[in-house]
């Protein structure tokens, strides 16, 4: 499989766009989507400013904390429940709607909604899933960026047994965009790491009506 498409050079500061050659999906990851500098502000301004919560499920009937802290913004307030805690959504901030912005340039969508997670270290994660429900997963954009310690991305496929796991390093200041039926046929995670690692912030743009 030929994954990478890495024939340009690049320098430190480069925006580099990397194509995923991975069946029945369309990922693209674009490295240094946001300088340095733009990326350390973005970080440390997140990180303080945003509404940081503890979301819950409940396993056999007992409460259990996500491992990791979330926050929703999107174009209204309201109050959303996605897992068995109330969340209110917040209205888009400077530091987001200017993220937004920047990523709307990249790609001809009007994002709705932003799900920020903050983990804090090796031990925060997010077990395989897939974004979106029914028809809405056969057809959609997500952009996912990424804040702080480099985490890997991981793909597998639902049904196909034959294609390898991917592993994509989510960098600081990267942006991967999902397209297509990427949500339909392939899942995908944050394993935890028992390495010491510093915290990472990812956003994840949708647009739900
Ligand atoms: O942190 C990430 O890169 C992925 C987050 C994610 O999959 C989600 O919020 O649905
Ligand atoms: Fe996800």
């Amino acid at each position: 499989m030929d994954l990478f498409n890495q024939a340009d050079l690049f320098s430190k500061n480069e925006v580099r766009k990397i194509e995923f050659d991975l069946p029945g999906a369309n990922v693209t990851l674009f490295k240094n989507f946001f300088s340095l500098e733009e990326s350390n502000k973005l970080y440390n301004s997140l990180l303080q400013n945003t509404p940081w919560q503890q979301e819950q499920i409940t396993i056999h009937g007992k409460d259990v904390d996500y491992p990791r802290l979330t926050a929703w913004y999107g174009d209204v307030t309201k109050d959303i429940k996605y897992t068995n805690t109330k969340s209110t959504m917040h209205l888009w901030n400077a530091d987001l709607l200017f993220i937004k912005e920047r990523i709307e340039q990249e790609v001809n969508v009007k994002f709705t909604r932003c799900l920020l997670n903050y983990y804090r270290d090796g031990k925060d994660s997010v077990d395989w899933h897939q974004d979106y429900k029914g028809d809405q997963r056969k057809n959609t954009v997500i952009a996912s960026v990424t804040f702080g310690e480099t985490r890997p991305f991981q793909l597998k496929h639902t049904t196909r047994k034959d294609l390898k796991r991917v592993a994509i390093p989510l960098t600081h200041g990267s942006l991967l965009l999902m397209k297509g039926a990427t949500q339909d046929n392939w899942k995908h995670k944050i394993p935890k790491t028992k390495k010491q690692i510093h915290p990472r912030i990812n956003l994840t743009f949708r647009w739900i009506n």
